[in-house]
């Protein structure tokens, strides 16, 4: 095991915004419309404003595939078979939209598979390594983990049973690392997929929120 390379280029920072949910909306919440040519945003708190620029911003009404095309994660996946460590990192408070962006609604319905128009980055991430590795014929192993960071404790939840905690460590070959993670081998797009599911069922779900308390757009675009 040796460090992986970090990627050489600059990170890509999008903002998504998430449509207002009924309540929001009663209480006159409002969604500043964002503008794509020069993407800001503009937080005025009551002492200070702030304006952030992004690489790209995405509204309410944009897509799932919008927002993979446009976010840069194929050049990612291809910085990743070149052997470069890469990182997707969604941050937000609770219930702005980190799982939907990242799994799509998969976590409010385990049950009936999501609708493909609603899969979510890492889904298409997935279809997207698997195609590439093709794609260039060569030899390349693929294997998956999957961890949980919460409340400073790392969970390993692709081991069966109930999730177990794992220490992290470092060491001047490896780097930091979370001892005794489980690293299971895929080959297909169905493996993979459904590690994912198996994983998001022992996740800690921070937000529940029924789908009736949507407007009617949202609640027919979300049902499977
Ligand atoms: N772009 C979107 N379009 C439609 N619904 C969305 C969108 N983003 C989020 N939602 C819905 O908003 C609710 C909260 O989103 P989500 O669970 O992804 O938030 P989160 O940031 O992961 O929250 P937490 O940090 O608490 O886990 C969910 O019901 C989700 O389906």
């Amino acid at each position: 095991h040796a460090v992986t390379p970090l990627c050489p280029h600059p990170p890509t920072t999008t903002i998504r915004v998430r449509p207002l949910t009924c309540t929001e909306t009663r209480r006159g919440d409002r969604q500043d419309p964002l503008s794509h040519r020069r993407p800001r945003a503009q937080v005025s708190a009551a002492r200070h404003d702030a304006t952030f620029g992004f690489s790209a911003v995405f509204d309410a009404g944009a897509s799932q595939e919008a927002v993979f095309e446009g976010s840069g994660m194929r050049q990612l996946v291809e910085l990743a078979l070149d052997g470069f460590s890469c990182t997707v990192f969604a941050f937000g408070q609770t219930g702005s939209g980190k799982t939907y962006t990242l799994m799509g609604p998969l976590a409010q319905s385990k049950t009936q598979p999501a609708s493909p128009a609603l899969l979510g980055l890492m889904q298409r991430s997935f279809a997207c390594l698997l195609e590439q590795s093709r794609n260039r014929g060569s030899d390349l192993a693929l294997s998956a983990s999957y961890l949980e960071i919460y409340n400073e404790q790392v969970r390993d939840l692709l081991s069966p049973g109930p999730p177990c905690t794992l220490p992290l460590r470092w060491s001047k070959t490896r780097g930091f690392y979370v001892e005794n993670q489980l690293s299971v081998d895929f080959e297909s797009l169905e493996a993979i997929a459904s590690l994912l599911l198996q994983g998001a069922e022992p996740r800690v779900q921070g937000w529940d929120i029924s789908p009736g308390c949507w407007p009617a757009p949202w609640a027919a675009r979300a049902s499977p």
